[in-house]
């Protein structure tokens, strides 16, 4: 197993629980020493992953058979995690095919287990040594590097550099592909790469396809600065969230979950949020005054708490949509427009190998 694998079982056994996911015990045994020697040292996942993996004083051989598998849910078998591993290929194949320039100069990276597909096929296409690609954290930038491929951050971005695009991964996607970000910790540094991007495309795999937010995802990632943990609970508790939790590491006397940015997260539950076609159909107000929120209105509420650092809630505008509003209204009309959040496509690997394409409806 490689390092990626195994960051790939910490990262989905810190997620928030789902009703029918269940963690099973990461031990030493299920790693050669090689593997966990390759774990980076100075990521929150890689130094907790390493802190329980590494001998302490005295190992004691195993008696027992070593579970084969890392975690599990009780409605995922081993074939199913190949069908939906597949899926993500399938879509961040398609994805790139038709979305990636081999001339572009700047790209977005995202993170989490499918954007490590898209750099793969990106990594197959790319023929221009000058392409420079932004990561959105340590992952994100690990992916790059190991393709061979040239990360550069995006704070040496200059203040009027788009990036040609950026492609990410989502936790859900709803119906006016409005998305659910955060399930492995990075939505900061994804948010500001979405919005300084000229598009961006999403891939996913088909549980990630939902006509509303919250359906089959149970929470909103919310990044929240370590001072201000139980205001914002409150606050959100205020908001209607049942019970709001911050995210603890796999290892509870480890603490919290730090993101790239040395912040917490906290993880939200609300109802099934409405979309905009909802409340313009009087299937609520969608203010949170009804017990109804709209994505967007929620995204807005949330992120006016004060200690909340971003919220992984992408709505509002598209990257096209964004630069249209740029060009044809007056800051007082529009506010600050700081680009779209939305893809303006999202490939859905599906589970018979074919890929669903959505895209931004255009009016
Ligand atoms: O925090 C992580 C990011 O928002 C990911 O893009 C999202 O969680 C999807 O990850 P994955 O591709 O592993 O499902």
């Amino acid at each position: 197993m490689s390092s990626r694998s195994i960051y790939e079982s910490l990262q989905h056994s810190v997620r928030p629980a789902r009703k029918s996911v269940r963690v099973a015990h990461i031990s030493r045994r299920n790693f050669s020493s090689t593997e966990i020697a390759s774990l980076p040292r100075k990521s929150t996942l890689g130094h907790s992953l390493r802190a329980r993996l590494l001998p302490t004083k005295k190992v004691i051989p195993p008696r027992l058979p070593t579970p084969s598998v890392l975690y599990y849910s009780t409605t995922t078998s081993n074939m199913s995690s190949a069908t939906i591993e597949s899926a993500k290929r399938a879509a961040a194949q398609q994805a790139v095919a038709e979305n990636f320039d081999p001339a572009a100069s700047h790209v977005g990276i995202g993170s989490g287990t499918t954007i490590v597909y898209v750099v793969e096929a990106i990594k197959e296409r790319s023929t221009n040594p000058l392409i420079r690609f932004v990561p959105t954290g340590y992952q994100s930038r690990k992916v790059i590097e190991q393709a061979g491929l040239t990360p550069i951050s995006f704070d040496s971005l200059s203040e009027d550099v788009m990036l040609d695009i950026a492609f990410d991964g989502a936790d859900e996607v709803d119906e006016e592909l409005n998305c659910i970000k955060g399930g492995g910790a990075c939505l900061f540094q994804e948010k500001l790469v979405a919005e300084k991007a000229k598009k961006f495309i999403c891939v996913a795999d088909y549980r990630k396809n939902q006509s509303r937010l919250l359906t089959n995802w149970p929470t909103i990632p919310i990044e929240v600065a370590p001072i201000a943990v139980p205001t914002v609970l409150r606050s959100l508790r205020e908001l209607g969230s049942q019970n709001p939790k911050l995210r603890t590491t796999l290892l509870e006397k480890s603490g919290p979950l730090k993101t790239d940015q040395g912040f917490f997260i906290v993880d939200a539950p609300f109802t099934p949020l409405l979309t905009s076609s909802d409340v313009a159909a009087g299937k609520g107000k969608g203010d949170g005054s009804d017990g109804t929120w709209e994505v967007n209105r929620l995204s807005q509420a949330i992120n006016q708490v004060t200690g909340v650092l971003e919220v992984g809630i992408f709505s509002g505008l598209d990257g096209v949509e964004a630069e249209s509003v740029r060009k044809e209204g007056t800051l007082q009309e529009m506010g600050v427009i700081t680009g779209g959040q939305k893809p303006v496509a999202v490939y859905f690997g599906m589970e018979d190998g074919s890929v669903l394409v959505r895209r931004a409806e255009r009016k």
